[in-house]
């Protein structure tokens, strides 16, 4: 029977598993806090900002909620990041991606305090990942990583596949899985859009991460049966009855085939939300000194 792994419930698990750290950080003077800035107006990204916010409240993590203007000239974000690196109250600060066309990513995420950057996106994050010392493990990737732990799914020598090169998502996946590390040890390929026979790579997964953000492109028949299929695409798309989310795996015709597998939504959405909470529990306990255990 195959298991559907409950990303929902998971991420449940890890917010109840850091209120006691929160607790003991406020008794100690150290609330934690966490900063977003949007600078933009797709509602999706409204959307996760607002229920990363909620997150936040349930399990007593204080928050900053700064909205720009997406047409306002990128010095603006320049200058809203260097006062947040500056306010001893802010331990976590991320920027919604995307950004609007005009702002450079990439300098907003090397203005980031990387001992801020719950994200884990700063360059001095990346490498520290890469070199197998992470500070922040990036939320998507580490929530996954939960996932398949929550799921007893044994990574050490197992053939991963991780179908999409994206920074925030396919690079530390793949550098998570070949780690040195409980969540990794895996032996592990990238493949992505100018891979030469994908269904080959996938056939012969134990594991697949699937994160091209293309809607529904894994089907089962790429599957050999009891795969683990973790799907990390969250697609909105248009259906005769309005739209719909989906991933990026045909979730009807890769369940019968799979040993488990995550739903879209309710998978892996809600676990780069959570471990964004953890990420800000660590920032604040660094900051003050005050050692919490994380779940
Ligand atoms: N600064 C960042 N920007 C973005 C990140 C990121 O990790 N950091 N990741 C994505 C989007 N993302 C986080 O912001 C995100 C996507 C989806 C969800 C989520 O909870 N999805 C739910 C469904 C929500 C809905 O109803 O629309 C689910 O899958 O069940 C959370 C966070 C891009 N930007």
């Amino acid at each position: 029977m195959t298991e559907i792994i409950d990303g929902n419930e998971v991420a449940q698990g890890i917010r109840d598993g850091l209120v006691a750290g929160i607790d003991d950080l406020t008794a100690a003077g150290t609330t934690p806090c966490l900063a977003t800035v949007l600078m933009n107006n797709d509602p999706a990204s409204q959307t996760y900002v607002s229920m990363k916010h909620k997150d936040c409240e349930e399990v007593g993590i204080a928050t900053r909620d700064i909205e720009l203007d997406p047409e306002a000239p990128a010095a603006e974000l320049f200058d809203t990041v260097d006062e947040l690196n500056a306010d001893p109250e802010v331990h976590g600060i991320l920027v919604q991606m995307p950004l609007p066309d005009h702002v450079d990513e990439r300098e907003v995420l090397r203005r980031i305090d990387p001992a801020k950057d719950v994200d884990g996106f700063h360059p001095e994050n990346v490498g520290r990942l890469v070199a197998g010392n992470a500070r922040f493990k990036p939320c998507t990737p580490h929530g996954v990583q939960k996932l398949l732990a929550a799921a007893d799914v044994e990574t050490e020598g197992a053939d991963a596949v991780v179908v999409g090169r994206s920074n925030i998502v396919g690079k530390p996946m793949a550098n998570l899985l070949i780690q040195k590390a409980d969540g990794g040890n895996a032996t592990t390929t990238v493949c992505h859009s100018r891979t030469d026979d994908l269904e080959a790579k996938l056939r012969a997964a134990d594991i697949v991460i699937a994160a091209a953000g293309v809607p529904e492109m894994i089907t089962g028949d790429m599957l050999s049966a009891d795969t683990v299929v973790i799907d990390v695409g969250i697609n909105r798309v248009e259906t005769d009855e309005g739209s719909e989310l989906v991933g990026d795996v045909d979730f009807e015709s890769a369940k019968p085939k799979a040993k488990a597998i995550t739903p879209v939504p309710g998978g892996v959405g809600p676990m780069t939300r959570a471990m964004l909470l953890w990420n800000t529990v660590k920032a604040a306990s660094a900051e003050s000194g005050v050692d919490v255990r994380l779940p």
